[in-house]
């Protein structure tokens, strides 16, 4: 049948690219990556004001989210701590697919590896990266795929999953519609999409470990992310 997008969709995925598109890491901290020095201490210390940074857009980011707010304070923030890691999984994925000005790419690349990260979570990470770049994804849908990663109801301690459960359908409806009319020769290219919320599932508990071993090294993390992530 003649898939089209109804107006109120149209400025549901306005409402969303925007608030995605206005929230951007501070120029300053994106450019650290290409000047200070390498050590594995410097790395760790940039990566960790660059997540503050991501978490602090992030959160900006999911109150334009519509229905978002109205949800329950409690499962809001139940929401977004469950979701920060795999929703900047999905945003540094961007960089590596050529989102940044070139030469950050590998910088920043350079900077992960060399941050502290056992070798056993590099390789699901940078395969992840390569995943999502082969999607060529345009902006509505990584902007659409990182609103339906925040509204996945069945995150620890969400009370009323049928409201996320509500609005993630909204989304799901409108993106699954995009991708039949951007991707017309590609029939399944809303279903590799959705397949990757799948492999964030898992990276988020590599994540979990990653967070262990930094601080069995005795990592420190900023107060913002230790409240996100319920460390120290
Ligand atoms: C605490 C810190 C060491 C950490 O723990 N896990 C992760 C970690 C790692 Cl090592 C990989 C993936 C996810 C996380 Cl949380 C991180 C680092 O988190 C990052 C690092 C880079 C990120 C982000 C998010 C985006 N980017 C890329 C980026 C850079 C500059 C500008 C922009 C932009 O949007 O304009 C984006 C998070």
């Amino acid at each position: 049948e003649k898939v089209e997008i109804t107006k109120e969709q149209q400025a549901l995925v306005k409402v969303v690219v925007e608030a995605y598109n206005r929230h951007q890491i501070p120029q300053d901290v994106a450019k650290k990556l290409l000047q200070d020095q390498y050590s594995a201490e410097e790395n760790f210390l940039l990566l960790t004001e660059m997540a503050t940074s991501q978490v602090q857009v992030l959160v900006e980011f999911t109150k334009n989210i519509p229905g978002f707010l109205s949800l329950d304070r409690e499962d809001q923030i139940a929401l977004l701590k469950g979701s920060a890691v795999e929703a900047m999984f999905l945003r540094s994925a961007q960089v590596f697919s050529k989102k940044m000005p070139n030469g950050h790419t590998e910088v920043l690349e350079e900077r992960i590896r060399k941050s502290g990260i056992s070798e056993e979570f590099m390789t699901p990470m940078f395969n992840f990266y390569k995943s999502i770049g082969e999607l060529h994804m345009v902006e509505e849908e990584q902007a659409l795929l990182t609103t339906i990663t925040i509204l996945t109801p069945d995150r620890p301690y969400v009370k009323d999953q049928q409201a996320v459960e509500r609005l993630q359908e909204t989304i799901l409806d409108v993106l699954r519609k995009m991708c039949v009319l951007q991707h017309p020769q590609d029939p399944q290219y809303f279903a590799r999409l959705l397949g990757r919320l799948t492999e964030l599932r898992t990276l988020s508990h590599y994540h979990a470990e990653m967070l262990t071993s930094w601080r069995v090294n005795d990592h420190k993390f900023t107060p913002l992310l230790c409240e996100i992530w319920d460390v120290q």
